[in-house]
């Protein structure tokens, strides 16, 4: 299937960003969207790992000390969930696939359906990550397909979207953004989005060590929830939690969660160091 790729620059920037107050009133006021309120940090541990490395990682995330307000979700391939699955402290730690298939299981060599994932007592699923999109094909439409599948059968969705460095320099972001969630809103009803996150990650940061400015984060992010608030419902709009992906360190973290509209992080390369992530979960109550 087919390949595309990309790099940086910004979107126009409103004069002024909203910031959240300080970070004690945060959490007691709003704060975060969502049901529960709580801030959500996804692991993606995409293609990386042995059954070794994978065992000292778990072990430092075990030893990590977490807010009991932070949701996280750690994502290690296909071949290491039973390993987690067996060692990872579920009292602090959900469990995530990095992808399934777009429906039933049945003759369809190398993929995972969503129920084996169910079987397994795996709860979350990413769908449309960027290198899906991009080194594999998935189009807007098979991610949709993908995400109400997966959620019909009792999976909660991180749903990637973003943009590449041509689209954003082309000023497209927010109809590629925009046209990447219709597809989902498309065959998902309003109802299914209580169990869907969106992951905005423009795919020029992706990896890149080029981490999204928290002006211009926000600024999509913002978008998306003015985009769910016209095209879902204002009710689906406050509630919905986005996070932002990208180069997400140790370092930038606490700013990015300190932004009125980011409500968790996808996290790549820095969630493979458990202490730098243990720093990036509990980021939200350092943020300012
Ligand atoms: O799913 C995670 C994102 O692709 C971000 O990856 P990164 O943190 O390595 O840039």
């Amino acid at each position: 299937m087919m390949m595309k790729c990309s790099n940086t620059q910004q979107l126009r920037r409103p004069a002024a960003v909203t910031r959240r107050p300080a970070a004690t009133s945060r959490r007691s006021a709003k704060t975060y969207a969502g049901a529960t309120g709580t801030f959500i940090v996804g692991g993606n541990w995409k293609c990386n790992g042995t059954h070794d490395s994978v065992e000292v990682l778990v072990n430092g995330l075990n030893a990590g000390t977490i807010d009991a307000n932070v949701e996280i979700v750690c994502a290690p391939p296909f071949v290491f969930l039973n390993q987690v699955l067996d060692t990872l402290d579920k009292s602090k730690f959900s469990i995530a696939a990095q992808n399934c298939w777009i429906g039933d299981g049945g003759a369809y060599t190398g993929e995972v359906c969503a129920n084996m994932l169910t079987d397994l007592s795996i709860p979350w699923v990413i769908l449309g990550h960027s290198e899906r999109r991009s080194l594999c094909g998935e189009t807007n439409d098979i991610v949709g397909t993908k995400v109400a599948y997966a959620l019909s059968k009792g999976l909660k969705v991180i749903a990637c979207v973003g943009e590449s460095l041509e689209e954003r320099e082309s000023g497209t972001t927010m109809k590629v953004v925009e046209e990447q969630l219709a597809a989902i809103a498309n065959v998902v009803d309003k109802t299914g989005w209580k169990d869907v996150v969106v992951a905005y990650e423009p795919v020029w940061a992706i990896g890149t060590g080029k981490v999204a400015t928290p002006d211009q984060a926000q600024e999509v992010h913002a978008g998306i929830r003015a985009w769910f608030a016209n095209s879902v419902g204002a009710d689906v709009a406050s509630s919905v939690r986005i996070q932002y992906g990208g180069s997400v360190n140790a370092g930038n973290c606490a700013e990015l969660a300190g932004m009125e509209d980011i409500d968790g992080f996808l996290v790549g390369g820095a969630s493979l160091k458990a202490e730098d992530f243990v720093t990036i979960c509990n980021s939200a109550k350092f943020s300012s």
